[in-house]
């Protein structure tokens, strides 16, 4: 086992950690109780959130105690309760031929960020469907004198389906770049001869490849992902220039990198200052393993190590071809860049 590197050991503790920390998402959502916190402007953080990533940074420390892990929420020290360790390894992971240039990686020149709950508002406003969930409730809410049938239906068809943008991220980075990540998404289903199968797990890593999916190329015409909940003038104006077909407004940066993988969207244009390392780190690992790209919105790549700010101050674009990550900040106007930049 020890004869293992490191960075190896540490992506298959990472894969069966973020399954965990997905349950963890699941239970908290079953029990009704959100303990929602506001952290800042259109900024939550949950009980998901805090427990999740009590699981992942306690877990993965015991393991490898001189890696420097960093998570998204504060006030998350580590408790004395076992209660959340994860010791197990994804055995499909361990057994992958290591690259050459990833041997002698030692923990010391490891950084992981860690975003126990990418899609915090999707995941809060998915819950509204799941806690009232007694057919009396929604009946009762239908014969309300001031909810139109209109809302109430859409009401009732968007809310579930903003579960599915909720994911897991992990990121391992080394020498500031990533070069590997897991993407764990808690709400995705799937049939399986008669079983079905909740939640599954998205990894990657450089000059080996991703697993956990089928890499599908980009939509035919040009398709943009984008935030949801997050927008404003800027945003709105990067989008406007990129002559797109159609928009997907759809929450987490961990959901829009899938759906790059996936072949849902073309590219991922989000012209603000409000994704942070933790966001990026694993879903680029997994992009660049995949042969796309992610960047600021000046083309340049962020880097991850650990003193390094966290906000990802001048946005993100990404692709899963090159000619597109290209195309794209060619259509990005110099205001922008420098709207952003300043
Ligand atoms: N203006 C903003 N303020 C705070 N967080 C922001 C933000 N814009 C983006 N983010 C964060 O970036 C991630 C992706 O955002 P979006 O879903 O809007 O694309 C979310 O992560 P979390 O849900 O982990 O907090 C979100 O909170
Ligand atoms: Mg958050
Ligand atoms: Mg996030
Ligand atoms: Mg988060």
């Amino acid at each position: 086992m020890s004869s293992v590197p490191v960075l190896i050991r540490l992506l298959a503790s990472s894969v069966s950690v973020a399954n965990r920390a997905g349950k963890i998402v699941r239970d908290v959502m079953s029990k009704g109780e959100l303990g929602i916190v506001e952290k800042g402007k259109d900024d939550y953080q949950t009980e998901a959130d805090r427990s999740a990533q009590r699981c992942i940074i306690a877990s993965l420390s015991a393991q490898y105690p001189k890696i420097n892990i960093i998570g998204e929420e504060d006030g998350n020290q580590i408790q004395d309760s076992n209660e959340y360790l994860v010791m197990d390894s994804d055995q499909e992971i361990l057994a992958i031929n290591c690259p050459e240039s990833l041997k002698g990686v030692e923990e010391k020149d490891i950084v992981v960020w860690v975003d126990p709950l990418d899609g915090t508002a999707e995941y809060t406003q998915g819950a509204l469907m799941l806690k009232r969930d007694s057919w009396e409730h929604w009946k009762s809410l239908l014969s309300h004198p001031f909810i139109s049938m209109k809302w109430y239906l859409s009401l009732l068809q968007s809310n579930y389906g903003f579960l599915e943008h909720v994911t897991v991220l992990i990121g391992i980075s080394v020498n500031e770049r990533p070069v590997a990540g897991v993407i764990h998404q808690p709400y995705y289903k799937n049939v399986v001869g008669s079983d079905k199968i909740i939640g599954r797990t998205i990894w990657g890593l450089q000059e080996v490849g991703v697993g956990g999916f089928t890499l599908a190329p980009p939509p035919d015409s040009l398709v943009i992902t984008t935030t949801r909940s997050h927008s404003n003038a800027i945003v709105e104006n990067a989008l406007q220039v990129m002559n797109a077909q159609q928009i997907l407004r759809v929450g987490g940066a961990g959901y829009k990198v899938l759906q790059l993988l996936e072949g849902k969207a073309s590219i991922y244009v989000f012209a603000s200052p409000g994704c942070k390392k933790w966001d990026t780190c694993g879903p680029e690992a997994i992009l660049s393993a995949a042969g796309g790209k992610l960047t600021d919105i000046l083309g340049n790549h962020y880097k991850y190590g650990a003193s390094e700010s966290r906000p990802n101050k001048t946005g993100v674009l990404a692709a899963v071809y090159e000619d597109l990550h290209s195309y794209a900040l060619s259509r990005i106007p110099q205001e922008l860049k420098d709207e952003l930049a300043k």
